[in-house]
């Protein structure tokens, strides 16, 4: 078995999947990660023959997290690293060791499974979107402010929001305009995410006409299904791309 693990600026997403044809044997979401070695181990019948591991964090952290796995579980961890050129794409900045790691495995991903352009789109922390052209070229992207960031703003910088997670969640059984502070900035914040996504479209149609594939990814892109019904919901694109940089042989 083999561990996943995506460690984004919010959560780490994991899973772990058999080495032999991929199907998976367990997966979630933590936020710590004490909490991620305690959900890992609590699997049974566990067997790691390795780790692979993408992060948007510090080095520090980065190789904090990859001693505590060695420690709990005996493995080592195979950390995806910038690279110029994979799997035929072509990473688009100026300075290729700049683009997060996320976003690059999302591109491969994406190009790996479309086979033609593709545009991802991934709602985590951040809100991002990336373009890779038909014949490989990763073209840039786009980093905005995601759900998290955009509402801790609001809360931070005025006075007067505030409300809390329960209320929050019920604010978004509809988009109509908010008759409350919880309804008015949650639903806000979501039409803010559409508009992202309605324009990334807009300009990939400008790019490619209809010859692209529009991927959603990230946790909130749930929120953004219905702004774009074209798009595939792959949760799981970021461990595409890193299965690809970081194979492992299985014995
Ligand atoms: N089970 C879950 N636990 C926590 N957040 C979740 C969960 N499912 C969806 N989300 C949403 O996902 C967002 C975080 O997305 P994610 O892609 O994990 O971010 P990051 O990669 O930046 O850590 C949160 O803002 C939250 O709204
Ligand atoms: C843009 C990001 C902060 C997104 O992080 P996330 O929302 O996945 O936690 C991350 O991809 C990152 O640190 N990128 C480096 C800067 C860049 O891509 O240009
Ligand atoms: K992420």
């Amino acid at each position: 078995m083999i561990l996943e693990l995506d460690c984004g600026n919010s959560f780490i997403k994991w899973r772990v999947i058999h080495a032999a044809d991929a199907t998976i044997n367990g997966g979630g979401i933590v936020d710590s990660d004490q909490a991620l070695v305690a959900a890992v181990a609590a699997l049974s019948s566990l067997r790691l023959i390795g780790c692979r591991m993408v992060s948007v964090r510090s080095e520090e952290e980065t190789s904090a997290l990859c001693a505590l796995i060695l420690a709990s579980f005996g493995v080592e961890v195979s950390v995806a690293q910038p690279v110029k050129e994979m799997a035929g794409v072509r990473n688009g900045y100026e300075d290729y060791q700049r683009l997060g790691m996320d976003r690059w495995l999302g591109a491969l991903g994406a190009y790996h499974l479309a086979g033609r352009a593709c545009l991802v789109i991934d709602f985590g922390t951040a809100a991002k979107a990336d373009y890779v052209a038909a014949d490989g070229e990763h073209l840039g992207g786009y980093i905005c402010p995601g759900m998290p960031l955009m509402r801790s703003q609001l809360r931070t910088h005025t006075r007067r929001i505030r409300y809390d997670d329960a209320s929050a969640e019920r604010a978004l059984g509809s988009l109509a305009p908010g008759r409350s502070t919880v309804e008015a900035v949650e639903r806000g914040c979501v039409l803010m995410l559409q508009g992202f996504a309605r324009t990334q479209i807009e300009q990939a149609r400008a790019l490619w006409d209809e010859d692209f594939t529009v991927f959603l990814t990230g946790g909130d892109a749930p929120l953004v299904q219905d702004a774009a019904p074209q798009a595939r919901i792959v949760p799981d694109l970021v461990f595409v791309g890193l299965a690809m940089a970081c194979p492992i042989e299985s014995r």
